[in-house]
C-alpha cells in the first residue's frame, strides 16, 4: 500500500437519468482536479432508489451509456473510479452492481450486491430489494498500484463475515457505495462503518447520495472516511459535497505492526 488521495462524491439523485451522469460527471471532474487518485460514487447514482424505477432505469452491460461514460471518465481524469452502484439487467435478471474502472479506462472488476436489503420496521422504514432484485454471490478485492481494494453494497457492510474475508483477501481499503435511511441511519451508519474499520484493521469509505427530504425514500448522507483505528477521519454531512481524504499508508502499517489482529484470528 502506498499514499494517496480518496474522493468521495456525495450529490443528490434525481428521477432524471442524464441529469444524474451530468452531476456524477461534474464531481469526478472535481475530484481529479483536487488531486484524486481514487474517485467513488454513491449506489444506485444514476435512478432513484427505488424499486419502482429500478427495470426502467437498468442497463445491460455491453450497451450502458453509464458504463461509457465512466470508463471515458476514469481515461479522460486519470484516476480510478469505483463508479457507485447500478441497476444491471443481464438475461431478464436485475442486479445492483458497482463496476471498478483503471485510469486506461479498463473495466478492471465488477461486484453485485452480495446482501439483499429487505428490513420491515413498522412505521419507519420497508424496503425488499429482492422484489426486483437477484443477489451476487461473489466478493471482490482489486489490486491497484495504491492498495488493494474490497468492495461492498450498501446493506453488505451490516455482515462482519464477508469484511472479514475480504481483509482476509489482502483488502486494505474497503469502498462501500451506499444509502442508509432516516431510520437506520442514525443509529447505526457511523458505528457499522467504524466497527468494520476497526474490527479489520482496513480503511472504510462510505458514499451516500446527499439527501432529498422530498425522495419517496429519504438518504442519510454522511459520507465518510474511517481509519484502521476505527475513527472517523473524515465526513460530510447531509448536504451535497466532495470529500477529499489523504489516505496516509503508514497508519495501517503501523496500527497492523502494534495491535496484530489479523495475525491472531483464528
Ligand atoms: N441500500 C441499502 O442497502 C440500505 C441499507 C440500510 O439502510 C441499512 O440499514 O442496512
Amino acid at each position: 500500500m502506498k499514499d494517496f488521495t480518496l474522493g468521495l462524491c456525495q450529490f443528490m439523485v434525481t428521477n432524471n437519468k442524464k441529469e444524474n451522469l451530468l452531476t456524477a460527471l461534474n464531481y469526478i471532474e472535481q475530484a481529479a482536479s483536487n488531486g484524486c487518485n481514487i474517485i467513488a460514487l454513491p449506489e444506485v447514482f444514476n435512478c432513484p432508489y427505488d424499486n419502482n424505477f429500478f427495470n426502467s432505469f437498468s442497463e445491460e452491460e455491453h450497451n450502458s451509456e453509464t458504463l461509457n461514460l465512466l470508463k471515458n471518465a476514469a481515461k479522460d481524469f486519470n484516476v480510478y473510479i469505483i463508479g457507485g452502484s447500478i441497476i444491471e439487467r443481464e438475461d431478464n435478471k436485475l442486479y445492483n452492481t458497482s463496476y471498478i474502472f483503471s485510469p486506461e479506462g479498463k473495466l478492471l472488476d465488477k461486484h453485485r450486491k452480495v446482501h439483499l436489503f429487505d428490513i420491515d420496521i413498522p412505521n419507519k422504514i420497508t424496503f425488499k430489494e429482492s422484489d426486483t432484485l437477484t443477489a451476487g454471490d461473489k466478493l471482490t478485492v482489486i489490486d491497484t498500484p495504491y492498495c488493494k481494494i474490497g468492495i461492498a453494497i450498501c446493506y453488505d457492510m451490516r455482515f462482519p463475515e464477508m469484511f472479514k474475508k475480504m481483509a482476509l483477501s489482502e483488502a486494505e481499503l474497503i469502498i462501500i457505495p451506499a444509502a442508509f435511511n432516516m431510520t437506520t441511519g442514525p443509529a447505526h451508519w457511523n458505528l457499522t462503518l467504524r466497527a468494520r474499520a476497526l474490527d479489520n484493521q482496513v480503511f472504510v469509505a462510505a458514499i451516500s447520495p446527499a439527501r432529498d427530504t422530498t425522495a419517496s425514500y429519504v438518504a442519510y448522507g454522511h459520507s465518510l472516511v474511517a481509519s484502521p483505528w476505527g475513527d472517523i477521519i473524515s465526513s460530510l454531512d447531509d448536504k451535497p459535497g466532495l470529500l477529499v481524504c489523504k489516505i496516509d499508508s503508514k497508519l495501517l502499517y503501523n496500527i497492523r505492526e502494534q495491535l496484530p489482529l489479523l495475525k491472531h484470528s483464528k
